[in-house]
Parts: structure tokens; sequence; C-alpha cells
């Protein structure tokens, strides 16, 4: 579904990605882990046709990007990040922000179809935000955006959805309850690429990790292969211990003279 080959990308003197090589097939769910600046979030901006590599190919949902119109792969994406919400307007009510995703628009410039605004509304309700539906987007707190911009990729169906540290700004409670709602997610069929600093957000759903350190993958595969305290180390420039509970992972930083770090 997602073939990245051989993929750099230099910008201003300097190799943010080199050599990538990342396959990632129908039935897998990957989260992509590193340390901040290492290039997750531009892979991510890769796999939406929102960035392109200096070289390299890349091919999702079997559309070449370069040769497609992306506009037709992004209807098959739910892209949620940062990046997404920032493009949108603050002061559009919330129902109208979840309906552009039914096209890929940012904005709606036209009459919206009654049968959209209505999709559009039953969706805002599944994440539990009914009670918001006529706020404007910039009114609600960072957990509910994320939860508006969950709402609006499923507009269109996707077959694919990417998530930039959703629970970034969710309390336990939220975390916990979005996760669940990405496990019924995935029964539809729809494969997820997951980008996190937080290991015990790697559910038992997720199937493969990828493993970025300063733009090169250092390791990809089946995350019990993956996830091990030395790869991990290696990624993060730290010692750390992994504890596998009910299926999660969970890390420890280790203080460099030996003890947990404190
Ligand atoms: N357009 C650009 N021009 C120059 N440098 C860039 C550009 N876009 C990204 N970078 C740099 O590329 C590196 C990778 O950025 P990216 O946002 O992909 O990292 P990340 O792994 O997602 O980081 P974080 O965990 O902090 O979100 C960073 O050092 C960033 O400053």
């Amino acid at each position: 579904m997602i073939h990245m080959q051989s993929i750099s990308l230099r910008r201003e003197e300097r190799d943010i990605l080199s050599g990538v090589d990342l396959h990632m097939e129908k039935g897998q769910h990957w989260v992509i882990l590193g340390r901040n600046g290492s290039g997750k979030t531009t892979l991510l901006e890769m796999m939406t046709g929102y960035m392109f590599p200096s070289t390299g190919t890349v091919d999702v949902l079997g559309y070449r990007f370069g040769a497609c119109d992306v506009r037709e792969v992004r209807k098959e994406i739910g892209y949620i990040s940062q990046s997404v919400i920032e493009k949108l307007s603050l002061s559009d009510p919330v129902w109208e922000i979840v309906a552009t995703g039914e096209y890929a628009f940012l904005r709606f410039y036209q009459a919206i179809d009654e049968n959209v605004r209505l999709k559009a509304i039953r969706l805002v309700e599944e994440v539990g935000l009914g009670h918001m539906v006529n706020q404007s987007l910039g009114t609600l707190s960072q957990g509910e955006r994320k939860k508006i911009l969950l709402a609006r990729s499923l507009m269109s169906n996707p077959k694919l959805l990417i998530m930039d540290e959703p629970c970034a700004g969710l309390d336990l409670h939220e975390r916990e309850k979005l996760l669940v709602d990405l496990g019924r997610l995935t029964d539809r069929g729809l494969m997820v690429v997951y980008v996190t600093h937080h290991l015990e957000e790697i559910i038992p759903l997720f199937t493969h990790v990828a493993l970025l350190h300063e733009g090169r993958i250092t390791a990809a595969g089946p995350k019990e292969e993956v996830l091990s305290a030395e790869a991990l180390s290696q990624a993060y420039d730290w010692p750390v211990e992994v504890e596998w509970v009910d299926g999660r992972p969970w890390i420890r930083a280790v203080a460099k003279s030996g003890g947990v770090a404190r």
C-alpha cells in the first residue's frame, strides 16, 4: 500500500532524509518512532503528497506521486496532524470543517450539499463532540481539534489513516478513548500509519514499527523485533529498558551512570 524507495531529501545544504526504503503492506499498521527532528513528519508529508523527495519514488495506494493527481490520492487518505489544523480556518464552524473532508478541500466556496452537512454532523457526534457542532474551530481545545480532524478524515471513507502525534495534548482518559476508537476504525479495513513519542500508545493493533535516526531508517519490521532496548537506545541516543504489559510496550529511561533517570 505504501512503498518508499531510495528516498532522500536535501534542504538548505542538509540531508533531512537519506536512503529511506519503507514498504508497508495491506493488513499491517505501522508506527514511526524517532527523536525530535529525525524526519518523521517529513516522511508523513511525503506519504500525503504535501512534500516531494529530492530523489526516490513514493507509491501510495497504487498511485505514484509525481505521475498522478495528488488531490485524487488525498481523497483516499485521512491525515491527522497539527500542520493540517494550521491550514484550516479557525473561524469556520466545526461541522463545516468536518464537511470539507468529503472533497479533500480546506474550505468551501460554494453551497454545501444537505446530505454532506448531515453526514458531517453525525461524525462530529460519533467523536463525542455533538454539542460543539456549531462552534468555531478556534474555540475548541487542542484535544478537541484533533477529534474534529479525525471526524473530518472519515468523511471520505479513507483507505489509509496517517496520524502525526494524534494523542499529543490529550489527557489519559481521552488518549485511551481515541486509541479504542482507532481499533474500531481498523475493523473497516483501514490501514494506519502513526507517529508518536510515546511507546505506550503502541496498542496491540499495531503490527510494525520503523525507527528513524537523523533521517535514516535504523530498523523496520514486526514490532516485537524492532522494539528492543538496544535498537531504541540507539534511536533515542539514551539507554532505555522496555517492558511489555498487556501487549503494549513501556519504555523507561536509564540514567547513564546506571540507575533509573529521575
Ligand atoms: N523546509 C525545510 N527546510 C529546512 N529544514 C527543514 C524543512 N522541513 C523540515 N526541516 C528540518 O528537517 C528535520 C526533520 O523535521 P521533521 O519535522 O520531519 O522532524 P520530526 O521527526 O517530525 O520532529 P518532531 O518529533 O520534533 O516533530 C528538522 O531538523 C527540520 O528542522
